[in-house]
């Protein structure tokens, strides 16, 4: 069987002619948990995005579980960045998590009982159960990237892609993600996730995915996560 889960061939990606992603090609294996890392401004974020189908490309292809198909998208659940989000819109804690269901059943149906009971499991796991009712304007930066992992947990999807999840997190949080990341690994899931921290990424990761602009260097960490690697990344094109 095909490991690569997630394909990209040749993608270019351009705002207002300006190229933010160059001739990228990569790869994610199935069952991995793969950083994404590079300096401020390689694309990393315009990478997934693209993989999500949120901007179109110039040119290239995404493949899903060998599909190009939008219905192959199902089988991500994606987590933006906090920022991307308006956590000012006034729902609760409890409904931001239950929207990881609508996937299954469409915008139209509402929500049973077997919905939150699933999405209050998810709560659960992120420790997040006693906020259930908590307008999502009154959480804390770690507790929203908390909600975000229960909603996408609820999706029960087999790839996650997340847009750096432990980012301005305190070390709690990102222990209990990493070790909800790490058992859900266990389960079969995927993991491809923008990591900022050098320091974390051979603790963290089994697979990197090294970029600036285009791919430096992907694979399984023993293999790519090398001093040459990274200073080529950070060093080179002047995309930072
Ligand atoms: N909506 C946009 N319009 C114009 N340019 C954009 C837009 N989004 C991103 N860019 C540019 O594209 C390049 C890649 O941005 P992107 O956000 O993908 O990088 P990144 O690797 O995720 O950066 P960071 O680590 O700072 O989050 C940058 O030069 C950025 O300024």
């Amino acid at each position: 069987m095909d490991k690569d889960i997630i394909k990209v061939n040749d993608l270019i990606v351009a705002y207002d002619d300006e190229p933010a992603i160059w001739h990228l090609n990569m790869a994610l294996q199935e069952n991995s948990i793969t950083a994404i890392v590079g300096p401020n401004g390689a694309g990393k974020s315009t990478l997934i995005k693209s993989i999500m189908q949120l901007i179109k490309p110039v040119s290239g292809e995404v493949w899903i579980k060998g599909s190009k198909s939008r219905k192959a998208l199902k089988e991500i659940a994606y987590v933006p960045q906090k920022g991307e989000v308006n956590w000012d819109f006034p729902t609760t804690v409890l409904d931001v998590v239950m929207m990881g269901r609508y996937v299954h059943k469409g915008w139209l149906k509402r929500p049973n009982k077997k919905d939150r009971e699933i999405a209050m499991s998810a709560l659960r796991v992120m420790k997040m159960e006693a906020f259930r009712n908590r307008q999502i304007s009154e959480l804390s930066g770690g507790q929203r990237q908390r909600v975000f992992l229960a909603r996408a947990i609820c999706q029960n999807a087999g790839i996650y892609i997340m847009d750096e999840p432990l980012q301005g997190i305190d070390i709690t949080t990102e222990k209990l993600i990493i070790d909800t990341i790490k058992s859900l690994q266990q389960e079969g899931k995927t993991f491809l996730i923008v990591h900022h921290n050098l320091d974390t990424v051979e603790e963290y990761f089994d697979h990197a995915v090294i970029m600036n602009k285009t791919v430096i260097a992907a694979g399984g960490i023993g293999d790519v996560w090398t001093k040459e690697n990274i200073d080529k990344a950070y060093t080179e094109t002047g995309a930072g």
